[in-house]
């Protein structure tokens, strides 16, 4: 009869100060929710035709499909099947309002828990907490519901707990086995619970990575005039982006969600659990427990080294070290030419040793810390945890009950001492094991402390590559135009670190060296007018291409006024730039063609296959498609194709993209003399204007301009017309004829000298 009021008494007290059951029926109904849209979309997965592997590949090409307002639709293969991803294109204003948010941060803050961290994770808050009914709140509503969830349960089984105890104390055999399965009914939620805490958790920090991601790459992969990829890159900018946006922002949404987990319940547990005690410690005991609180947060946070520090300073180490592994394999050829695996061996080893030795030391940091939270929290608290206990055992006045605590047998029910006993260790128990729980839940908040130590390193991380993102200035705008290419009175500068910012910003500047001096040209589509720009190595050739395709800035030489750079835009129809060093994008065959087209946009061109076919045929590599199995072979292309192989593609998109003006910076210097020579005629065929880079005389002829780069400190230069069409090609006829006579003089040397003998003879007879 006792058991049994004694279970309803601490179902009735959890329900009526726990509100439980309503919290039990709330989770249940979400669990319940969650699995049976789970099901509902594994059994759609399943029912859906996988396709065939032709299909995947089609979708992998096909890579997007373009919605008429500019909404992309993502093709993602997944698990035989395509995945329908739809990406609203970013405003073209958000990010210059968004700026706002991320002033640059001077490079001597060092991280640690204070005002500028919860500003910068404020600033990062808002962009994985867009608003407060995105799918992100949503889902930190949901992890809350189950965290407190789990609390509720944990008092409830230290309150059964004790139950149990009680009912073996008196020796209760019914109540001990409704005891017993009571405390397997709270083990389905309980470790339901516990789960789904997990999962949730490892669902949000998959969440907020793809909201970081998106908006980073948005940010970094800016096109035209930002072009933040390029100007990041450049001196001032920062090293290793690609370890800031893979693994830190992973490292970040990883730690941002697990933070929320472990600061949320330890804290709640301490609130709860510090409640449930105070009832059986009364108000001395309570007092002592939060003193006790105090004195160890106070000693924790003595101990506790700079872990932000140390791990922003392990990001950047492990940064440095997957660049360097990065290099061996993108240039590994030449590497292996060189036959340098031992050099770079040693460079590897180097980065990894700086990296392994920084870990070390945190693991040596973390000795001590861990050893003192260790002792202050599990021996210390569990100390003074029994010291609280015994208090109103030990000290309530009457020593007759209190000496009787401890297994005893069994008297008559009914009896005054065995029941205050049985009270006394049901309380025992009870609180004995809120207590551990307290003492888990203290041990757990203060670990939580170093990760919000960590996560400030983190955020520091983080926050350097989005303001730094955010800080770069794009270049001043050209003046457009339709069918005019020309720079008027502009410097060519090497772009410096301009002062008082940290990032490349000065791309827009002329503080760095003037390569070329108040340069003057002037070209117009359609004319057959061709430039070819020569000069010695390092005079700054590409430079001049770099102001034209806008990289860098056309900085105004003096005060005039009209300098600048004039140009229709970058693309089919407007200006093309052929790089010095030739790049294959990941991809099929075609797309090595189309490129920076998509598939998409090759259909939308209305070309074909043997429109591509032809183009192929005028860079004399015709043979490739056959060669390759076709037109949808994906294959690292840049190790496939031959040095000059990949500069005819290069001249391959020239010819499919038919731009008005083509600027080719030394992009045929592998290519034989005569499929050169074709290749030029047929890009002139196709009336595209050429702005060649060489330093091979033997192209002049196929240009009607020579700018010619002194390389001087003045940064003089000078333009020259070649002659006409029919002027270049007399000048090329009589050079060949020449070099034939040349060739002849030989010849003609040996019969001056038989002659010269004949007559010799002659004269002797
Ligand atoms: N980002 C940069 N930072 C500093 N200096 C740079 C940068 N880019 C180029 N330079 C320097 O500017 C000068 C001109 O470079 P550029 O690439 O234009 O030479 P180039 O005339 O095309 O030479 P080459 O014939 O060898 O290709 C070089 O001395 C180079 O070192």
């Amino acid at each position: 009869m006792t058991t049994t009021t004694s279970h309803a008494a601490i179902l009735r007290d959890i329900a009526r100060n726990r509100k439980t059951p309503l919290v039990v029926a709330l989770a249940a109904l979400l669990i319940l929710r969650y699995r049976s849209r789970s099901a509902r979309v594994n059994s759609v997965l399943k029912s859906k035709k996988r396709l065939s592997p032709q299909e995947l590949a089609e979708a992998s090409q096909q890579l997007y499909e373009e919605e008429p307002d500019g909404t992309k639709v993502l093709l993602v293969p997944f698990r035989g099947q395509v995945k329908k991803v739809e990406i609203k294109e970013t405003p073209a204003d958000f990010f210059a309002l968004d700026a706002a948010r991320f002033p640059l941060v001077p490079p001597s803050h060092k991280p640690n828990v204070d005002r500028t961290f919860l500003r910068q994770l404020l600033a990062i808050m808002r962009i994985t907490f867009p608003s407060w009914t995105s799918k992100e709140v949503l889902l930190v509503l949901l992890h809350s519901a189950f965290l407190v969830l789990r609390t509720v349960l944990s008092v409830g089984v230290a309150k059964l707990d004790g139950r149990i105890v009680r009912d073996l104390v008196t020796a209760n055999g019914p109540g001990f086995i409704r005891g017993l399965g009571l405390w397997f009914l709270f083990a389905i939620p309980s470790t339901y619970t516990n789960s789904m805490i997990r999962h949730l958790q490892s669902k949000l920090s998959l969440r907020l990575r793809t909201r970081l991601t998106r908006y980073t790459h948005d940010l970094y992969l800016s096109s035209a005039p930002a072009l933040r990829y390029y100007r990041i890159s450049q001196p001032g900018g920062l090293e290793g982006v690609d370890q800031y946006i893979t693994s830190d922002i992973a490292a970040f949404c990883e730690s941002l969600s697990a933070l929320y987990g472990n600061v949320m319940k330890p804290t709640l547990d301490m609130f709860i659990f510090t409640a449930q005690l105070s009832r059986s410690l009364g108000a001395r005991g309570t007092v002592l427990l939060f003193l006790n609180y105090y004195l160890t947060a106070r000693i924790l946070r003595a101990v506790t080294p700079a872990f932000g520090r140390l791990a922003s300073v392990e990001a950047m180490l492990e940064g440095e070290y997957r660049t360097g592994m990065n290099r061996i394999g993108r240039e590994s050829e030449e590497v292996a030419f060189y036959g340098g695996g031992a050099r770079e061996r040693s460079i590897l080893w180097n980065a990894y040793l700086r990296l392994i030795k920084h870990v070390n030391s945190i693991f040596k940091l973390r000795i001590a810390y861990e050893w003192t939270e260790d002792f202050v929290i599990k021996y210390l608290w569990s100390a003074g945890g029994y010291g609280l206990i015994s208090i109103p055992v030990l000290f309530s006045g009457d020593r007759s009950r209190s000496r009787s605590v401890g297994i005893q047998h069994p008297s008559p029910p009914g009896s005054g001492v065995d029941d205050a006993v049985a009270d006394r260790t049901e309380n025992y128990i009870s609180s004995r094991r809120l207590l551990l729980s307290l003492a888990d839940a203290g041990g757990r908040l203060m670990y939580a402390y170093k990760d919000v130590l960590e996560l400030a390193g983190l955020t520091t991380r983080l926050y350097a590559l989005l303001s730094t993102l955010h800080s770069l200035q794009a270049v001043p705008p050209f003046v457009p135009s339709e069918a005019t290419l020309a720079l008027h009175g502009v410097d060519v500068c090497v772009p410096g670190s301009g002062s008082g910012s940290r990032g490349p910003s000065s791309s827009s500047s002329s503080s760095g060296t003037t390569l070329v001096r108040a340069l003057s040209i002037e070209l117009h589509a359609g004319t057959g007018e061709h430039l070819l720009i020569t000069g010695t190595n390092g005079v700054g050739k590409t430079a001049v291409a770099r102001v034209i395709a806008g990289l860098w800035a056309a900085a105004a030489s003096g005060a005039g006024t009209g300098a600048g750079l004039t140009r229709p835009e970058r693309g089919v129809g407007g200006v093309f730039v052929v790089p010095q060093r030739s790049y294959m994008v990941v991809g099929s065959l075609l797309d090595q063609v189309i490129y920076p087209h998509s598939y998409a946009q090759f259909k939308a061109s209305g070309k074909t296959e043997d429109d591509l076919m032809d183009i192929l045929r005028a860079v004399h590599l015709a043979y490739i498609p056959e060669r390759e199995s076709g037109w949808q072979t994906r294959k690292e292309w840049r190790d496939v194709l031959s040095g000059g192989e990949k500069q005819r593609m290069g001249m391959a998109r020239v010819f499919y993209h038919r731009p008005k003006f083509a600027v080719l910076d030394e992009c045929t210097s592998a290519v034989s003399s005569d499929v050169e020579g074709s290749m030029y005629e047929h890009a002139k065929s196709l009336g595209i204007t050429l702005i060649t880079i060489s330093l091979r005389p033997s192209l002049a002829k196929y240009h009607t301009h020579l700018l010619t780069l002194n390389g001087d400190a003045q940064g003089s230069w000078s333009c020259t017309r070649v002659g006409t069409a029919e002027e270049r090609m007399g000048i090329d006829r009589e050079i060949v004829s020449l070099e034939a006579k040349l060739a002849e003089v030989e010849n003609w040397e040996r019969r001056v000298k038989e002659l010269n003998g004949m007559l010799g003879a002659a004269v002797v007879a």
